[in-house]
Formats: structure tokens, C-alpha cells, sequence
């Protein structure tokens, strides 16, 4: 058994794998990371293997204390992957962002993929039909748009996530939440417009904490899975053993 750890920018996921199959799903904070993981291994005793991705500020050394009981592997950009980088600075590409493109290469083979990760930051990445990793972009997720107008302004209230009655706002809280969460929308639908006048086929996976939140939205339709992330990683961590 695997136990895969996703550590991004605002909150902690982790999930544990039977070959394929994912037994139980969890969700942390940071300042809980080592009591949650001891509990989900004395939980699961037949987990031997803890693979990690982490964007977050918790490095390599918060995992080492797990060394003793799992084999750690705590995976970084000179690991093996099964695409090729064509990032002109692979070596600042994040990780989650590797580990997106390489759960996209291996489970959807021989084509173009879009994968859209809505959580902190939304960032976009594509692995054409050659397995070649292209690049993609970077923008600031749904909490972040919220928290910058009202941490970069005098005046505009710090407001959480409201589903906008009309694109038309009528008063300040209307006209942010048209402006961040239509914003949001649009700039999606918008990417995934400038893709399709460029690729013929592709397809497209959403993933991220808005990502089911964003499916039922979108002009394009997606399906969305909120766990690709913790999928791709058991499924690297595969294809690490096999190639290394
Ligand atoms: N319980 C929650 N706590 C925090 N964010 C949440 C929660 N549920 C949904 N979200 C949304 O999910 C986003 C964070 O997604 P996530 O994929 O967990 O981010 P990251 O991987 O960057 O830590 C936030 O921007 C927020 O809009
Ligand atoms: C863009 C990110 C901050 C996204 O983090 P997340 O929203 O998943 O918490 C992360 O992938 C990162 O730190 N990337 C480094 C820069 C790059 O990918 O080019
Ligand atoms: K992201």
C-alpha cells in the first residue's frame, strides 16, 4: 500500500492506494501534518511506501521522522518522469505541476492533455500527443482573488466565496463577487477557447478544491476529479519503481 501527500499552498491531502484503488481520502493543516500521518499508518499497517509532493513550506526533513516505519520518497524535479520538460526552467516548474503532467501522460495515452488545477493558484498545464510538456500558466485561484482585492485596496471588504446573482453587480459585495467568481470562470473558459483554436483534440482535466465547484459552471464541458493530484502521484511513484 501507498500513502501519497500533497502539500500545496493552502491546505494538505492525502489519500491511500491499494495498487489502483483508493481506500480513504484525507484533508489537513500543516501544524497537524505528523499526528494525521501517524494516525493513517497505524491505521493502515500495510502501507510501506509514503510519497510526497510538496509546494508548500514543509520540506523533505518534516517526513524523515516516518523513515523508520515507510520508505519515504519525497519526489523533486531530477526525478523520472514519463514526458518530456520543454520548460525553458524545468528546474522551477513545481512539482504538483510535474506530477499533473505525468498522471496525465500515463493514464491518457497518445494524446494532447489540458490539465487545470483550481486551488490556490490556478495553474494550467499541456502535455501534447508527443508526451512533450509544454508549459502552461499560472493565476491566482478563487480565495486568493477575494483576499488580494481586499488586502490591496482601502476599501473593498474582505468577502468569502458567494455565487453571484447577475454579471451586472449592483452594490460592492454584488460587483466582487461578479468580478472574482464570473472573472474566474471566463478566464477558463477563455483559455480553454485559445487551446481549441490551436489543438484539435485534447482532453481536458480539471482538478483542484474548486474544481467541482467550477465543473457545473464552465461553458466547455469537463469532468472534474478532485483527487487527479493524489491518483497521479501513486500512479509516478509506479512508474518511478519501473524506471529507475
Ligand atoms: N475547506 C476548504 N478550505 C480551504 N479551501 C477550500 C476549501 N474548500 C474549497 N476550497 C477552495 O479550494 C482552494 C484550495 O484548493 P486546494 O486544491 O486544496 O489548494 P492547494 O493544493 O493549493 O493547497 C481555495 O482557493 C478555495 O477556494
Ligand atoms: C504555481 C504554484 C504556486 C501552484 O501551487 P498550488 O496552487 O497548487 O498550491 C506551484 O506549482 C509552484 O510553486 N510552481 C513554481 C513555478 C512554476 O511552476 O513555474
Ligand atoms: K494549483
Amino acid at each position: 500500500m501507498v500513502l501519497t501527500i500533497d502539500v500545496g499552498n493552502t491546505r494538505i491531502k492525502g489519500a491511500v492506494f491499494e495498487n489502483n484503488t483508493a481506500l480513504e481520502f484525507f484533508v489537513f493543516d500543516k501544524n497537524e501534518l505528523e499526528k494525521r500521518i501517524k494516525n493513517i499508518l497505524n491505521k493502515f499497517e500495510k502501507v510501506t511506501d509514503l510519497v510526497v509532493a510538496s509546494v508548500g513550506n514543509i520540506g523533505k526533513d518534516s517526513f524523515l521522522v516516518f523513515n523508520n516505519v515507510v520508505n519515504v520518497c519525497f519526489l523533486t524535479n531530477e526525478d523520472c518522469f514519463p514526458f518530456k520538460n520543454k520548460y525553458a526552467t524545468p528546474k522551477t516548474l513545481g512539482i504538483d505541476r510535474i506530477v499533473l503532467a505525468s498522471g496525465a501522460t500515463l493514464q491518457y495515452p497518445n494524446q494532447n492533455r489540458l490539465v487545470i488545477d483550481a486551488g490556490t493558484c490556478i495553474t494550467y498545464d499541456f502535455v501534447d500527443e508527443n508526451d512533450n510538456y509544454l508549459g502552461g500558466a499560472i493565476s491566482p485561484g478563487l480565495r486568493l482573488r477575494y483576499e488580494a482585492l481586499h488586502n490591496y485596496t482601502a476599501k473593498l471588504p474582505l468577502l468569502t466565496f458567494e455565487e453571484p446573482e447577475r454579471y451586472i453587480g449592483n452594490s460592492t459585495p454584488e460587483s466582487m463577487h461578479s468580478g472574482v467568481v464570473n472573472g474566474f470562470v471566463y478566464e477558463i473558459d477563455g483559455f480553454i477557447d485559445q487551446y481549441k483554436t490551436d489543438y484539435l483534440n485534447f482532453i481536458i482535466i480539471l482538478t483542484g478544491g474548486d474544481a467541482l465547484f467550477l465543473a457545473k459552471r464552465l461553458k466547455n464541458t469537463i469532468f472534474a476529479n478532485s483527487n487527479f493530484l493524489l491518483e497521479s502521484l501513486n500512479q509516478t511513484f509506479q512508474y518511478k519503481i519501473n524506471n529507475d
